[in-house]
């Protein structure tokens, strides 16, 4: 069965903008996400313009900062610092990947971590990682979304998740973890991959690698979410074989799958940041 992640997004969309008509009635205002975008990589460009265009229509605000390939680090985080001292901004977003000679920890990081959308910084990974709150990433989150949309409980499952970037891997370990099921991130040192990704009833897998995962590497029944995002001659694949749908219980198809949970996720992240500054 297909997990529908452009639908799932619709359908969230509709809650969420009664939510912002509320806000908005109440406070004057939408939540304002700003975005900086660095560079001219074609694919950043697709994912802020479609961040923009959600947010226009569940009612919020955003803008994008498009930033010559060129900048220098200390003026890209004295932008920062300038965003972060606007109270009429209430996320701000550095599209990754950045340029070679930029620190993108050292950018991120100066994201006042009540504003951090993305939940890449040190304090939010920390409280996620310590269940003490925290903003998750926007794919892990949007992967939880979908899982809950679709009721499967991921309790007592043995979860493998492939790859273990700050971004994908490692947070949505964390968060399944969270949810109880039995997890075993795989990376590239992994030996003998195949052995944990055939015992898997839910298979992860977020390496951008296209074909990475074939059907002969997976249990039949098991859930299979494909975060892998690779273009090729004008089109999309995912990480995972197109003939693993035939044998998985669901799958999440590239594209429509978790893509839009992606920014879904991220307007879900948004609003909880504007409630917590505003005490809503
Ligand atoms: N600061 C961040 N940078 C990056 C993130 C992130 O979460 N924060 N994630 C990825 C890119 N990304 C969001 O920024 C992203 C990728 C893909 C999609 C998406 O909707 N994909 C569609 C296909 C779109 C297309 O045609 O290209 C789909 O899968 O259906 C949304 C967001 C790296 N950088």
């Amino acid at each position: 069965m297909l997990l529908d992640g452009k639908n799932s997004a619709k359908e969230y969309e509709d809650s969420l903008r009664l939510k912002i008509d509320k806000i908005k009635e109440k406070s004057g205002r939408a939540p304002h996400l700003t975005v900086i975008m660095v560079g001219n990589n074609e694919a950043s460009k697709t994912y802020v313009s479609s961040k923009k265009k959600a947010c226009l229509r569940v009612g919020m605000t955003s803008d994008i900062k498009y930033l010559d390939e060129s900048i220098k680090e200390d003026e890209l985080i004295a932008l920062i610092e300038s965003l972060n001292k606007n109270d009429d901004i209430d996320g701000i977003l550095v599209q990754l990947p950045l340029p070679k000679h930029i620190n993108e920890s050292l950018v991120v990081n100066t994201v006042d971590p009540l504003k951090d959308v993305d939940g890449l910084t040190i304090l939010n990974a920390g409280k996620v990682f310590t269940k003490t709150g925290g903003v998750a990433p926007a794919t892990p989150k949007g992967i939880m979304m979908l899982l809950e949309k679709y009721n499967i409980n991921v309790c007592g499952m043995h979860a493998v998740v492939v790859g273990r970037s700050n971004l994908v891997g490692l947070p949505i370990a964390k968060l399944l973890n969270d949810s109880d099921a039995t997890v075993t991130l795989c990376h590239r040192q992994t030996r003998h991959l195949s052995t944990f990704t055939k015992s898997a009833d839910l298979l992860v897998v977020a390496v951008g690698k296209k074909d990475m995962i074939t059907k002969d590497m997976v249990k039949p029944g098991a859930i299979v979410i494909d975060v892998g995002i690779n273009r090729m001659d004008g089109k999309l694949y995912g990480d995972v074989s197109s003939e693993v749908s035939s044998i998985a219980s669901y799958f999440t198809p590239v594209p429509g799958g978790v893509g839009p949970m992606t920014i879904n996720a991220l307007l879900h992240n948004l609003l909880e940041l504007y409630e917590v500054r505003h005490d809503c």
